[in-house]
């Protein structure tokens, strides 16, 4: 147990090692507020133990905020499945997000993918999915391919449309063993139900294997599980369910620079406990005269006790 523990704490170290040296090579020496605030929240002890909402501004380095402790937590990864999904409401912003990632991954050893309209879903699906390699003397029954088929990916980079195709009929895209979810430009997002992508994946990642068939009664992507016996653990963090059973929990970042503060708008994203993690001027400021009469409230407050215990007032 021990041992595991300082393996993955070496590899780690490793994994931040690799990663600094990529940081320097794109010219990053220091990080942006808004990555040093993510970081602090998702690297080291309790870390992704919320989900994080954040609202920054246009510029201010958002990207590389989720991409690095999502990369940093992957590097000790030992199967490759995917992981990490990032969705994005265009092909322009995807693509952009996909550069990002592809720039820092690939030195611990992970791959990313891209899945978004106006390309050839076929060239997609070559990309994302990993079929056997033929040895000789065994034939694969062609009808019955699902077990041999893996994700040769870990992070993948999305648009909604794109996404539902391969959720809908891409065999051996399955998105059961995801980690983390990040919803960038979430306000865009959420304001157009993109075949109401949202719900699926998040009933996706919550559904036992009966309930997806219920779900997707015309596809046989989830049928039989892709990887056999193999289970995904989700270390970062576990919920408790009905009769205080646990079960693993996905990770999910929200993103925008207009972040929406409207709870019903946010609920639909089903958020753990959610962390607000603000950079930027303050969208809302209490009035000066207010703060002013806060103060003065505290410490007639502070008076009030030091009096009642002074002279013992009933
Ligand atoms: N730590 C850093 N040091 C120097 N440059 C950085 C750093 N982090 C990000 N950048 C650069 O800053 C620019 C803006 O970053 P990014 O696109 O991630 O911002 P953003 O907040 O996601 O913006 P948008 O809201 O438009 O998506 C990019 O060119 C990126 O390479």
């Amino acid at each position: 147990m021990y041992c595991i523990a300082f393996c993955e704490y070496v590899c780690r170290r490793c994994g931040l090692h690799r990663l600094e040296v990529v940081l320097q090579k794109m010219g990053i020496t220091s990080l942006f507020p808004v990555q040093v605030g993510v970081w602090q929240d998702t690297i080291g002890p309790g870390s992704f133990e919320r989900d994080l909402c954040i609202n920054s501004p246009t510029g201010s380095g958002k990207t590389l905020a989720y991409a690095l402790p999502i990369v940093q937590m992957l590097s000790t990864r030992a199967v490759r499945c995917l992981r990490a999904l990032v969705v994005l409401p265009t092909r322009d912003l995807a693509l952009q997000v996909k550069e990002v990632f592809s720039a820092i991954a690939p030195a611990v050893g992970l791959s990313v993918s891209l899945a978004v309209g106006q390309s050839s879903i076929a060239d997609e699906i070559s990309e994302l999915i990993k079929r056997p390699k033929l040895e000789a003397g065994i034939c694969y029954d062609p009808e019955a391919p699902l077990l041999h088929l893996r994700s040769s990916v870990d992070i993948l980079v999305a648009t909604p449309g794109r996404l539902m195709d391969h959720i809908n009929s891409t065999k051996g895209f399955t998105l059961e063993h995801l980690s983390y979810l990040v919803v960038d430009e979430t306000d865009r997002l959420l304001r157009e139900a993109y075949q109401s992508w949202l719900p699926t994946v998040l009933q996706l990642m919550r559904s036992s294997d009966g309930d997806l068939r219920s779900l997707f009664p015309h596809t046989s992507t989830f049928l039989p599980s892709t990887f056999g016996s193999l289970k995904t653990i989700r270390r970062s963090g576990v919920e408790r369910g009905f009769k205080s059973k646990a079960y693993p929990r996905l990770m999910k970042m929200v993103l925008s620079a207009t972040l929406t503060q409207d709870p019903s708008k946010l609920a639909q994203l089903d958020l753990h406990h959610p962390l607000l993690l603000t950079t930027g001027q303050r969208r809302y400021q209490l009035p000066e005269r207010l703060e002013s009469f806060q103060l003065v409230r505290l410490l007639i407050i502070a008076l009030y006790m030091w009096y009642t215990s002074t002279y013992q007032v009933p």
